[in-house]
């Protein structure tokens, strides 16, 4: 995986058990009729629903202690000193870090609530604090970008977000987010999970080579299934 010039390395936690996980809990959709559709538009074969993995005990605990270890955090020794996680998918995977970490914990809404204290960020966040964004997953990196903003407009220092699954398939997404200050850390990307999914002979041959062409090509895929065509 490419390392964004000038910024550091992006960590890739590089667990093929987690990979494995996502195929044997049925996290890992392929649907060509309708495609799936994105938060950012993209239409895909493919979908990935790490949501999934909040019901199966054994496979979380497996995923936050990788987790931890990519982050180099543990109780009493951790690079960042609170863990916020995004809405809605996020949230539960920053408790469990959290507390593997023996951290504070915060949440970032979408959006402002409207009324009340109108607070993007729920919990209590200090002015200064070094605050690691947890998310499920990305994409094309967009949410984490809102949800960093989010945070520094509050006051946080953010400079690293862990997601579980990173698509790794988007030209230039790492990129992006090292050029706004942010070094992903992912324990498997969908290249890991093709792996682990030929292996197991988990697609049809004809539904195997349509998620490759989206793979090697999101763009143009999406943009000849009616979803999204330019970055
Ligand atoms: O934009 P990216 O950074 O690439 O990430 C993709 C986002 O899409 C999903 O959230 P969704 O919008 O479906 O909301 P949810 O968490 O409330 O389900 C996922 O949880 C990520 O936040
Ligand atoms: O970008 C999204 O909306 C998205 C893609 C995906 O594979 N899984 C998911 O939960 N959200």
């Amino acid at each position: 995986m490419a390392t964004p010039a000038g910024m550091g390395a992006p960590a890739y936690g590089a667990d093929p058990e987690t990979a494995r996980i996502l195929l044997r809990i049925g996290a890992i959709g392929a649907r060509l009729d309708p495609p799936f559709t994105f938060t950012s538009g993209w239409a895909s074969p493919v979908y990935v629903d790490v949501r999934r993995l909040i019901s199966y005990p054994a496979e979380r605990r497996h995923v936050i202690a990788a987790a931890a270890r990519a982050l180099g955090c543990a109780p009493g020794r951790a690079p960042f000193d609170a863990v916020a996680g995004g809405e809605t998918a996020g949230i539960p995977y920053a408790a469990w870090l959290a507390e593997a970490c023996a951290l504070p914990m915060l949440y970032v809404r979408k959006q402002a609530k409207g009324f009340g204290r109108n607070a993007r960020i729920e919990g209590n966040l200090h002015e200064g604090e070094r605050v690691l964004l947890v998310e499920d997953l990305a994409t094309d990196g967009a949410s984490k970008l809102s949800f960093a903003n989010a945070l520094r407009e509050a006051g946080a220092i953010v400079d690293r977000a862990f997601v579980v699954f990173f698509y790794g398939i988007f030209p230039g997404a790492l990129a992006t987010l090292a050029e706004a200050g942010l070094n992903l850390t992912f324990l498997a990307t969908w290249w890991d999970v093709l792996r682990e999914a030929e292996a197991a002979q988990a697609f049809p041959a004809p539904m195997l080579a349509e998620v490759r062409a989206f793979l090697e090509n999101p763009i143009a895929w999406s943009a000849a299934h009616g979803g999204r065509a330019a970055l």
